[in-house]
């Protein structure tokens, strides 16, 4: 399964705010386009859309005229992606590569350096996702029936995914007894996505509404909870999906290991703890609303933080491609950092 395609010097994007529904690809050729669909989430999953955002920047590059200034216009166009969501710390980190790149690039290069940069993106993620996989399935013994949150899979990311990829790899190795999908409100991604990716595997889960995991996990049903991160901090605090910090708190309750699958480009070494982790907060309307149906009495208001920290001490781990860091993680983190991939 995909959701990004590049296909003759145009972007492919399935529109995840149709999904499971219908099936739509829509082709993209600038960056503003691909600025809007990040925005309203027709591309989402940290990984994806800082791939997208890479993409988005070669596209540019070859619509606009070529002129001595080009690369002031595609640095503008850079920061312009990188402001369409601010918390999934992948979509700064593809842009900081774009940026270089037109940096040190003569003008009559930048459309195929750029091209070749942003495909590079895309391929480097799909190894990833896999030695996430292979790494956090190396963690399980035995069958586990295990619990996640949102979307973290091949729509996620350019292929495979972080913590379904290691779901992916369980299953492989026949080491998946089953997966409890978090419907994950407001958005629904784990309801629309995760049991859209599943089922076309035939991967065996149930869709559980967020308020069912601590009852789940009370129950003895839940052998570990896997989740992906927009943005790890150097301290291990995590930022992911909204909802994901109550359930690290109900799995440290319960005893059941709380995993992070996440690759090293979602590490921020730059941002000291959680707090400093910038929090998207969405429109009321997606908490209010359910496809344009409203759910709450008229004039009702309604919060919609994006996402929420979960605080290091509550993580068992966090599988990255290169190995799994435990806590201290400050420590762990910073020398997954300076070594070489292991697998
Ligand atoms: C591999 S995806 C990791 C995270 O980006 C994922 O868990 C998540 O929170 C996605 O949020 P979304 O708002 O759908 O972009």
């Amino acid at each position: 399964m995909e959701a990004i395609r590049w296909r003759e010097n145009t972007l492919q994007l399935l529109d995840q705010t149709k999904l499971p529904q219908e099936e739509i690809w829509e082709d993209y050729q600038s960056a503003e386009a691909v600025k809007e669909a990040i925005r309203c989430m027709k591309v989402r999953g940290a990984p994806a859309i800082g791939a997208s955002a890479a993409f988005a920047v070669a596209l540019e590059a070859n619509r606009l005229p070529q002129h001595s200034n080009l690369g002031g216009d595609l640095l503008q166009a850079i920061d312009m992606l990188q402001s369409a969501r601010p918390t999934a710390v992948n979509l700064g980190w593809a842009m900081d590569r774009m940026r270089a790149i037109v940096k040190e690039t003569p003008v009559d290069q930048l459309a195929a350096r750029l091209r070749e940069e942003a495909v590079k993106i895309a391929d480097e993620d799909v190894a990833t996702n896999r030695a996430i996989g292979e790494q956090g399935a190396d963690l399980f013994t035995h069958s586990a029936r295990v619990l996640t949150h949102c979307n973290t899979g091949s729509l996620a990311t350019v292929g495979y995914g972080t913590a379904l990829g290691v779901i992916r790899s369980l299953f492989a190795r026949d080491l998946l007894r089953h997966v409890y999908v978090d419907e994950t409100r407001p958005y629904l991604q784990g309801a629309r996505l995760t049991a859209y990716e599943l089922a076309s595997e035939n991967i065996p889960f149930d869709i559980i509404t967020d308020s069912m995991a601590g009852h789940l996990m009370q129950q003895g049903l839940v052998d570990a909870v896997l989740v992906g991160a927009d943005r790890v901090a150097k301290n291990g605090d995590t930022a992911n999906k909204i909802g994901t910090y109550a359930l690290a708190v109900l799995a440290h309750y319960h005893q059941v290991p709380f995993y992070v699958a996440a690759p090293m480009s979602t590490i921020d070494f730059t941002t000291e703890t959680g707090a400093d982790i910038p929090i998207e907060q969405r429109s009321a309307k997606e908490v209010t609303e359910i496809f344009n149906r409203p759910i709450a009495p008229i004039g009702a208001t309604a919060l919609h933080p994006a996402f929420d920290v979960t605080p290091a001490a509550l993580i068992t781990g966090i599988i990255t491609e290169r190995g799994v860091a435990k806590g201290p993680f400050d420590k762990s983190l910073a020398s997954l950092a300076t070594q070489e991939e292991t697998k």
